[in-house]
Parts: structure tokens; sequence; C-alpha cells
């Protein structure tokens, strides 16, 4: 068996390039007693040849007439450069480098590959002994081993470029996926989160990838906003859904209690701990932690809670043990923590920390266009909660509606759509009389800094008959002090929140006393909203 078809045995079953390559160039180097032999191939754009082994650093462009590369490429044909002969190629000096070291017999080869194509794929660089090397391309055995080597390197260029291909798909079918995944859920979060103007398309987006991400998300927007029903959307959308939410209002609990609640206690901590409490951060664990009114959180706690974020350790009150919670943490505000961190009333490395992925949730005002289908959806929930079957609202409420200004926002709305659901008989649509008067009544209060009563809501109406009576001396119907204190305190703190239309901080100034407390009063008489 001639030599040739020995070595031939050697390219075969080489799966990469690189290494076919490496043993081709062997195999000549050591067949024709080479002094150095380069495979030049293509770069993937095709405008330069570059050499199969990696440690010489040289290129060439395809077109670079000043190489003799570019003139083989352009002819198809072989060129032997003698040692005197290459004295006219030093202009580019790459080459010349590269040839600086052929001996007076020597000759450089440049054989285009395939042997006898019009399309060239591959060049030869080869430095030794020119008979030599054109006896091993003349002979039938040298020129099939040749044409083994050619047809292989085609076959593994075409494998490379089928799972390129493959790859490609994969990543197109992969990002399509993706893109029917996060619109299915932005059609599915659009039937809780209402809103089809750009600015809510906007943030539902915003909020599905804040929800994929594992970052501190915070909630910012004016009251009845919607902000805890996104923190609730990013819980329900993230991959800890199935773990629990843990929520908390950091300005309705008294700063004294807020420490406990968040952190537990042992057995023994404090007068009162008659047992172990686990406090929400621990119940957080694997889940979402949801922090209402972080601005309202002391400066001491804040330390506390910074310091959980980036350990995931926490101590309860009394105990001794650290004790480990992994949970995602989203806050909310509707005040500029910004203003607080400059104040010196709020942390710059927490408010760094929970700043990791921000949402601003834009004000009703700004965003009319979704009063339509917001309304809908507000008369739609009246009815089933109540079982009627109110139509909607005529076309003329809704334009009445949308010359207010909500500066209770999307809560405002609602408790107006509720108002006027209230008073629509059955399977009609709610009229604009309805609205007229109130949102008159609301226009003038907002315009005006006075101070003037509004009728409390619906549900307040019977507390309120009561109340009445009191004022006018007769406290025959009071058969229970504590709650009809508790009435009388519910009827002027919604009197007073509807009047600065849901202002908690405005509402508490106006009463003397403070934010904290007035939050505290409100969840304790179940005062939600306007
Ligand atoms: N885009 C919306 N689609 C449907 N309902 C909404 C939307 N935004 C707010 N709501 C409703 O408005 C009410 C107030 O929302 P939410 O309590 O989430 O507001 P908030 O910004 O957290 O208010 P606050 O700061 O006063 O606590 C809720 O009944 C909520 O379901």
């Amino acid at each position: 068996m001639s030599r040739w078809l020995e070595r031939v045995t050697e390219l075969i079953g080489i799966k990469t390039k690189s290494e076919l390559a490496m043993q081709f160039a062997q195999a000549l180097t050591d067949e024709l007693s080479l002094s150095s032999c380069l495979i030049l191939m293509p770069t993937p754009d095709g405008r330069r040849l570059v050499p199969h082994d990696a440690q010489v650093n040289a290129s060439w462009a395809v077109n670079d007439l000043n190489t003799p590369f570019a003139h083989v490429l352009q002819s198809a044909s072989p060129m032997s450069l003698s040692a005197d002969e290459l004295l006219f190629w030093q202009s580019d000096r790459a080459f010349a480098e590269l040839v600086a070291s052929v001996g007076m017999f020597e000759s450089v080869c440049i054989q285009p590959l395939p042997i006898g194509s019009n399309h060239v794929q591959l060049l030869l660089h080869m430095q030794g002994d020119p008979k030599v090397v054109s006896a091993a391309f003349g002979c039938d055995d040298g020129k099939k081993f040749i044409d083994v080597f050619t047809k292989q390197w085609h076959l593994l260029e075409e494998i490379e470029q089928e799972q390129r291909d493959i790859q490609v798909l994969t990543e197109s079918l992969h990002d399509m996926q993706r893109d029917t995944k996060q619109r299915d859920l932005a059609d599915k979060l659009s039937q809780s989160l209402i809103g089809q103007s750009a600015v809510m398309q906007r943030l539902r987006q915003q909020i599905i990838s804040a929800a994929e991400s594992h970052l501190s998300v915070m909630v910012q927007g004016e009251t009845g906003t919607g902000k805890e029903l996104v923190a609730q959307a990013i819980h329900q959308l993230s991959n800890v859904s199935a773990k629990p939410m843990v929520a908390i209002n950091c300005a309705a609990i008294p700063e004294n209690l807020l420490e406990s609640e968040l952190f537990g206690y042992c057995k023994g901590a404090f007068s009162g701990a008659d047992s172990d409490r686990e406090g929400l951060i621990a119940q957080a664990d694997g889940g979402t932690l949801f922090l209402d009114e972080i601005g309202d959180m002391p400066l001491s706690l804040q330390a506390k809670l910074l310091r959980v974020l980036e350990t995931k350790k926490f101590r309860p009150i009394g105990g001794k043990e650290e004790l480990n919670s992994d949970f995602r943490l989203v806050s909310a505000t509707h005040v500029n923590l910004l203003a607080q961190v400059r104040s010196k009333q709020f942390r710059q490395d927490l408010y760094y920390r929970l700043f990791q992925y921000p949402l601003t949730l834009p004000k009703l005002a700004e965003r009319l266009e979704d009063v339509d289908l917001l309304s809908q959806h507000f008369v739609r929930e009246f009815n089933q909660q109540h079982g009627t079957q109110i139509r909607g609202l005529h076309y003329r409420a809704l334009d009445c509606l949308k010359q207010y200004s909500f500066p209770g926002n999307v809560r405002e709305l609602k408790h107006l759509v509720e108002f006027g659901c209230a008073q629509c008989r059955e399977e009609l649509e709610v009229s604009e009389a309805s609205f007229a008067n109130r949102i008159a009544c609301l226009n003038v209060e907002l315009q005006s800094s006075e101070l003037a009563f509004n009728p409390p809501s619906a549900s307040a109406s019977s507390t309120q008959d009561e109340v009445g009576s009191v004022l006018n001396g007769d406290f025959s119907a009071i058969s229970d002090l504590k709650k009809a204190v508790n009435d009388y305190e519910e009827v002027i703190i919604r009197a007073r929140l509807n009047q600065f239309a849901g202002d908690r901080g405005r509402t508490a100034k106006s009463l003397g006393i403070p934010k904290r407390t007035l939050a505290y009063k409100c969840q304790k008489l179940e005062i939600k909203a306007l």
C-alpha cells in the first residue's frame, strides 16, 4: 500500500476541522519534508484568510494583491515562489515575516484546494523543495490523499453549518416561545390590572420582567394607583408563587410592634411574650415579603432589614440563634423616598437595595382613556358581589367621570362607580345624574382649601345615622359605649380622608394626630379607602 493511502487512514474519523487541519498539515510536512506547512482558511465573513495554526498570529485580506494569496485565489492556480522571487513580495509585512526563513534551495508553494476546482475553499502554504511538492501533487495517490482531506473538510463544514442552523432555529424558537409566554402573561395580567393605555401596557411588561428577576422591586405611586395589586401580581407571576406572600403595612403598625411583627420573638423576650412567635420574615421564607409604606419604617429597623436582605439571616427578639430566611422583597411607597434619604429619615444604603427594580404607577388623571375599561370592570365586580345585572355606565356618565381629576386615583373611581351602581335600578345603565352632583362637589372641595364635610361612603351610613343622633343630643340608641366612640371616630376619620382625597398625611395633620396613629386607627376601624 502506498504511504499516502496509509496516511489517509489518519484523517478518517476526525470530528473537528481544527484537528483535521493539524493532522493533514503534519502528514504533508512529514511526507514532503517541508520546513513549514500552513492551511489558510477564510474567516466566517469570507473577507480574510487565517492560518489553521493559532500560533501564527497573522491574517491577510482575500483581495489584497500585495500578497500572492489574493492572486492564487483569483486565478485558482498554484504558485511557486523561489527565494529570489520572494524578494518582490516584501511589501506586506505579515507575509514577509512568514517567508523570512525560506532557505536558498527552498520555495514557497501556494496550492489552492480542492485541486483543479474554480471554487477555492482553502489555500495550502508550503515551504520546501518545489520538486518534491510538485511530484506529490502530480501523482495519483498524492492527489487522492489531498482529495480525501478536502472532502472530509467540506463534510465537517456542512455539519458545522447544520449545527449553527439548528442553534439559530432553536434560539428563534425559544424567542418565539418567550414572546408567546410574555403575551399570554400580559393578557392574563390585563384581566386584573386593567388599562389599555400605553403606560399600562408598558407597566404590565415591566411587571412580568420584574417577576422573572430576583431583584427587590420598589412600587411607587400615589394612593389608590394599585401598588398592592401590582405587588400581588409580581408574586403570582414569579417562580415562588406557590409559596406564601406575606404583607405588612409599615405605617399601620405602632413602631414598637413593627419589629416583633417582622422578626418574631422568643418566649420571655419581654413581658407578655408567653411563647415563641414566628415573625413575618420567617413566614416569607421561600416566598415574597411585601412591605407597604416602607417610608414609615423607623431608622433602627431599616438597619436590621438591610442586614436580613444582605445576609439572609435574622435573629428573633430575645433569640440566641440566627435563623435563615430567603425571600423576594417587594416594597411600596407613595412618598418621595429620595427626599427622605436627603433629610436623613431613610438610609441611603437600604434605598439602593430596595430600588433594584423600580416601578412607577401612573396617576389615573394621566390615563383617563382607561376610565372606560376600569368602570366596566368595577360594574362587573359590583354585579358579582351584589347579584345585580347593571349593564354599565351611560356614555354621558362616562364623560362626566372623565371631567374629574381623581386625586384618589383608581380607588376613588372604584368608589364612585360603586356609588353610581348603588343608585341604579337593575338592568339599567348608571346615568350621568348619579355622578354629576357628586363630582361637582368633589371638584369644589378640591379647589377649596377650606374644611368642608363630605358625606361618608354608603357602608358607613348606618353608623352616620347613629352619630347624627348623638350630635342631636339623643343618646338613647347607644347600647355599647366603646362601639359608639369607635363609630364616632370612624365617621370623623372617613369624612376627613374624603376631604383630603385619601391623603393620610394631610388628614392626620388636620386631626392633630401622628400619621402612624391615623394609620393604626384606619386599620383597627377597617377604613381601607375613601
Ligand atoms: N389597574 C387597576 N385595575 C383594576 N383595579 C385596580 C387597578 N388599580 C387599582 N385598582 C383597585 O383600586 C383599589 C386600590 O388599589 P391598591 O390598594 O392596590 O392601591 P395602593 O396604591 O396600594 O393604595 P394605597 O397607597 O392607598 O395603599 C383596589 O381596589 C384595587 O383593586
